[in-house]
């Protein structure tokens, strides 16, 4: 094994830590397995997928290699490699070490760009056994994605395995980092009147990022002559003892400046791509006006941004974290010029492949924000400015933008083997990827964060309930109340090792005491008691019931939306909520929504929990609400009524209500499409229902499933649940006339947390009265 420089043996060290260790050993250790992508349920099968059957594609590729794009997986599967030398800030840790990194990679190109990843960590130090190991694997990979090697071996491996390969090598660190650096750059320089070729760049830091991160704005027009790198022994400069490698010689200057206070004088653009704290706010006062800090050392930036800003208010500011405006960080980058290499066979990631990058990055910035873009930025939209240089990560036009441009860039410049013929059948098979990502719940998240909504729980003591009551202060979207005893509470959150404490960090409401007991019965008592229920029953209610206690404050306005249902009947819950809560003006009956998230689609159900057998007007009602909530994770609804008939091919009670149903939709003049009734499989298959009816008004695959019954959508929501592996979310209670949602026992810490996001967005978009309507 490597020599490693820094083990760090024993205990997590601080809560992200401990949190961090648990992501990553449950379920199942790591982040990432193997999936088919054939089925393999039989003996044909198997002969198919293996001997005999597979012989032929194996000599089919044998014949002509190309057509191990179309029989294998080889055109999608990138390596990550490393060697563990450069692991982020954290040295050389050694390659075994580096693995959860690597992983944390392949799964940000799977979620990102839909790319499969093999990670694979080589122990190899030496320069010739890391490309010879490499370099022979060139018949498994469609690329190569180097990462996290260390300077200046880094720049030798990748140049002998671009000589040797025939798919795209692609060090991440170097060329990554270097296309999103040169995107803020060119807009910055736009926003202070600049030209790059005047413009004066000093760094700190001459490693595998800062290096490349000067050649590529060199390619753009920067001078060489008005570089200066410095790093941990200050100036570079012609003929410094030390390294002085070819790459770093490029840029060591004739002068007699040591340190980085000598030469940021009149500097435009400062480039960190070092280490913490090294840029001491008084250097700051020296650089030209409106400069550009790019303090992107991680996890912390070279200058805090509320530094650098309160000695230069005229400064444009970005950092690697994305706690502050203009997050530069390769993220941004990668999985999108893999996504376009690969679509178009590149033999190569070539200059004019970069700028392509580059280019549609920093176009993307200054271009108005779409509707549903804007829901990743959370509720204010983005203007090209000084805070919005560079898009968010989050952004789905990323892909949209960046893989075409990467693509044609490709074939334009002759290193396409497989060229894209038909590009909008291309552009939209981008575009269906990205609304069927697990990028689903952003939106929903981004209207919630830094709203105050006061969200209660009724089940405030499930571990479930306290691990999401944490996540959801540190994601902002938020802030908890508990229902719970708080000697039990401060218990249960030190034997899991969880942060947060009862009063300083969320609100407690004891039902054993609590001084608005009182005012809680009276409460309670006025909305039940002509229901059947006397005043000793709503005492000891508001005591024991915490559906009861949690309704009850939503409804007094002690918080603002309410989440229960962790254990208990649905139908008990439902009934305390319908008392308490009650129904929105205008509904007549609440109903429930639910989703499921799975690799291949985002589908809704309904009613999968409230309406046994839903009348037509019901199930009209329901289409419409649900078609609110569908518009909130910025989804255009498209709804099909299911039955067993199909365009009329039964007259069957329920294939009449559908059909009554489909009717009242149209009249009410609601604008959403919708059809019906019709088979399951036409549905999500605009082939097959155009098939048996031409003149659908329903466009592509539908993603809202209305049931005639709850049986029927109840049963076929679980089986595709899990024969999907789907995630579900919900369910989502329609028609309540504040938030409250009552989950399932089955339900996750995540579910729990995704769904006070659902409740939060809501309440945020009523009280702004721009809840999305169909
Ligand atoms: N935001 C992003 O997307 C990315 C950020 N980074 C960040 O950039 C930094 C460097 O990464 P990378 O280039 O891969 O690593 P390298 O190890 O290749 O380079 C590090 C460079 O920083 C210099 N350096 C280290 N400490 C100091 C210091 N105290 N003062 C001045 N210079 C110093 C080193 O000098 P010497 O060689 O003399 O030690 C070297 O030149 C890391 O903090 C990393 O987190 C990297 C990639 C992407
Ligand atoms: C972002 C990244 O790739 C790094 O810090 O190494
Ligand atoms: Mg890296």
């Amino acid at each position: 094994m490597a020599d490693h420089d820094s083990p760090r043996p024993g205990p997590a060290r601080n809560d992200l830590d401990a949190q961090a260790l648990f992501y990553h050993r449950h379920p199942k250790p790591g982040k990432l397995g193997v999936q088919a992508t054939k089925p393999l349920g039989n003996q044909r099968d198997l002969a198919l997928a293996y001997s005999p059957g597979v012989a032929a594609p194996c000599l089919e590729i044998e014949r002509d290699p190309s057509l191990a794009a179309d029989y294998t997986g080889r055109a999608n599967l990138v390596a990550v490699v490393s060697n563990g030398t450069a692991v982020l800030g954290l040295g050389n840790i050694g390659p075994l070490a580096s693995k959860p990194v690597m992983e944390g990679k392949a799964v940000l190109f799977k979620k990102f760009a839909d790319i499969d990843v093999f990670d694979i960590e080589v122990d190899a130090v030496e320069i010739d056994r890391l490309v010879d190991v490499v370099a022979a694997l060139e018949p498994t990979f469609g690329g190569i994605n180097l990462e996290d090697i260390k300077a200046p071996e880094c720049f030798e491996v990748e140049e002998k395995l671009r000589a040797r390969m025939g798919i795209p090598v692609f060090h991440d660190d170097q060329h990554g980092t270097a296309i999103i650096v040169a995107a803020a750059v060119r807009n910055a320089l736009l926003l202070s009147d600049k030209r790059i070729e005047d413009v004066r760049i000093v760094t700190s830091g001459a490693g595998a990022a800062a290096l490349a991160c000067l050649n590529l704005l060199v390619s753009l027009g920067a001078k060489p002559e008005n570089i200066t790198c410095t790093d941990i022994d200050g100036v570079v400069y012609e003929g410094r003892p030390g390294r002085m490698d070819r790459w770093l010689a490029v840029y060591a200057r004739k002068t007699e400046a040591r340190s980085l206070a000598e030469v940021i004088d009149g500097a435009d653009i400062f480039l960190g791509l070092s280490a913490g704290g090294v840029l001491k706010p008084e250097l700051l006062e020296k650089m030209a006006p409106r400069p550009l800090i790019l303090a992107l050392a991680n996890p912390t930036p070279e200058i805090m941004p509320e530094l650098a800003r309160a000695v230069r208010s005229d400064a444009m500011i970005c950092t690697g974290r994305s706690d502050f405006p203009n997050q530069v960080n390769n993220v941004l980058c990668f999985p999108y010029i893999f996504r376009g290499a690969l679509d178009c066979g590149a033999t190569a990631i070539n200059e004019a492949m970069k700028v392509a990058a580059v280019d549609a990055i920093a176009a993307l910035a200054r271009e108005e924000v779409s509707e549903v873009a804007a829901k990743a930025y959370g509720s204010e939209t983005p203007i090209f400015g000084p805070e919005y240089l560079i898009p968010s990560p989050f952004d789905p036009r990323l892909i949209l933008k960046i893989a075409p441009a990467v693509a044609r860039a490709a074939e334009a410049t002759g290193v396409a083997a497989r060229p894209v013929t038909d590009w909008d059948a291309y552009l939209d098979r981008l575009n269906r990827f990205v609304f069927r990502s697990g990028l689903v719940m952003k939106p929903i998240f981004a209207i919630g964060r830094d709203s105050g909504k006061r969200v209660i729980f009724a089940d405030g003591e499930d571990e479930r309930v306290l691990r999401a009551a944490q996540v959801m202060l540190e994601e902002r979207i938020g802030v908890p109340i508990l229902v719970g005893r708080p000697s039990v509470l401060e218990s249960r959150l030190e034997r899991f090792g969880l942060r947060i404490r009862p009063g300083t960090d969320f609100e407690v409401v004891n039902p054993e005491d609590d001084p608005r007991y009182r005012d809680y019965v009276d409460h309670y008592f006025a909305k039940v008691g002509r229901l059947g229920v006397n005043p000793d029953t709503a005492r000891a209610l508001v005591r024991t019931n915490t559906t009861v206690i949690a309704a009850v404050s939503v409804s007094r306005g002690d918080a603002d939306v309410m989440i229960c249902g962790l254990g208990g009947r649905f139908s008990r819950h439902i009934r305390d909520i319908r008392q308490v809560i009650g129904k929105a003006p205008g509904v007549r009956n609440l109903s429930a929504l639910s989703l499921l998230i799975s690799s291949e689609r985002t589908l809704f159900f309904a009613d999968t929990y409230v309406q046994e057998s839903p009348s037509a007007e019901c199930l009209a009602e329901i289409a419409k609400l649900a078609s609110v909530e569908i518009h909130r994770f910025g989804i255009k609804p498209r709804a099909a009524l299911l039955s067993s008939s199909n365009f009329g091919t039964s007259d069957m009670e329920d294939a009449g209500k559908l059909r009554r149903a489909l009717a009242l939709v149209q009249e009410s003049g609601i604008d959403m499409e919708i059809d019906g009734e019709m088979h399951g499989d036409a549905a999500l298959s605009e082939e097959l229902r155009r098939r048996v009816m031409p003149e659908t008004s329903l466009k592509g695959d539908a993603n809202l499933l209305l049931f005639p019954t709850l049986d029927a959508a109840n049963i076929t929501m679980n089986v595709v649940k899990v024969t999907t592996d789907a995630l579900h979310v919900g369910p989502i209670l329609l028609g309540t006339a504040r938030p409250a949602h009552i989950l399932t026992p089955s339900v996750t810490s995540r579910g729990v947390v995704n769904m006070a996001a659902i409740a939060v967005a809501e309440a945020v978009q009523k009280e702004e009265g721009r809840s999305p309507t169909p």
